[in-house]
């Protein structure tokens, strides 16, 4: 029997399930005939990443993983923004425990993402900054459409992002790059993305992108699911253990330097520079 929050609904014709959930911020959709899953964000206008964001992504993640499929796709329902990063206006002006939930929320969805054993493969349909990145290098294959901007640009924002953010990006940039790029708070191109190994593939639409995601993943039917999986996890398992031994200490670290009234004031004014951009 379905569970009650499961919806069936019928998708592009016969051979695909929206599977809506309870969840709002997301979907996940199932191809009947390649079992790959789709998660797309649809939290207009920049899928910025409030609480709410984060906790469906985490429902869809898990459902994905425990519906069978094989494999997941990220992707946005915007056309030009993936994702923006976290939600800003929700770190403004807010309490201590608000900014630990976030964080928190931010940690786990990174995890489940970075340490599902399921392949995973992110379809950038546009800007990528920040958290943005972070959820594209937590995937093990990325494909970009073209004329859009990739990287975290925390260097830039005069804030240091902790070691387990960086290290989807570092696992995929030659360590010089990565220094280069993280100490500069470099936003790439699409074609430089591209030439730095930062993306795997250039697509011109986002159904191109999707359905070389799918060939990605499509690369592993011949192989035993369970000796690819736990061969991805062995090369990520260093940094998650990292990740595990800080958690708790890297959620304090982060809430005191979010409330702090120095790095308030950078979101005042970076928020106010956000509103005038769309003024212009
Ligand atoms: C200053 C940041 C402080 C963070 C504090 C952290 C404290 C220290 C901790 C250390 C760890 C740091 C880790 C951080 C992870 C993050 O993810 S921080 C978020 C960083 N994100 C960004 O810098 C992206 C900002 N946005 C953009 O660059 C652009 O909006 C875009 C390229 C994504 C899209 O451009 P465009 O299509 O032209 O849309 P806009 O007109 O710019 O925006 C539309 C609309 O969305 C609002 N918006 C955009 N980004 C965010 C966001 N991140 N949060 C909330 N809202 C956002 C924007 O204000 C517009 O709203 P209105 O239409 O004007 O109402």
């Amino acid at each position: 029997m379905l569970h009650s929050n499961l919806l069936r609904l019928v998708a592009r014709g016969s051979s695909s399930r929206l599977m809506s959930t309870a969840t709002k911020l997301t979907t996940v959709e199932v191809n009947d005939e390649t079992g790959i899953a789709t998660l797309t964000m649809n939290r207009p206008p920049v899928n910025s990443q409030n609480v709410q964001l984060l906790l469906d992504l985490q429902a869809s993640i898990s459902e994905i993983e425990n519906n069978k499929s094989r494999g997941l796709i990220l992707t946005s329902a915007h056309s030009n923004v993936f994702s923006a990063g976290l939600d800003i206006f929700e770190m403004y002006n807010t309490d201590v425990e608000r900014l630990r939930t976030v964080w928190t929320e931010l940690q786990n969805v990174w995890i489940a993402l970075y340490g599902t054993s399921l392949p995973t493969a992110a379809a950038i349909n546009g800007h990528a900054p920040a958290g943005g990145c972070l959820l594209a290098t937590a995937c093990e294959y990325r494909v970009m459409r073209p004329n859009f901007l990739i990287g975290l640009n925390e260097a830039q924002l005069g804030i240091i992002a902790p070691k387990w953010l960086m290290s989807g990006f570092t696992n995929v940039l030659p360590k010089r790059v990565a220094e280069r790029a993280l100490t500069q708070g470099r936003m790439f191109t699409t074609q430089e993305a591209f030439e730095a190994g930062l993306v795997d593939e250039i697509a011109s639409s986002k159904e191109e992108a999707v359905e070389k995601c799918a060939a990605f993943i499509g690369s592993f039917a011949k192989v035993n699911p369970l000796a690819r999986g736990l061969t991805k996890l062995q090369f990520r398992a260093d940094n998650i253990k990292e990740f595990e031994k800080i958690r708790e200490k890297d959620v304090a670290d982060f809430a005191a330097l979010a409330s702090s009234p120095e790095v308030q004031k950078v979101m005042g004014t970076y928020l106010e520079n956000l509103k005038n951009k769309g003024k212009k």
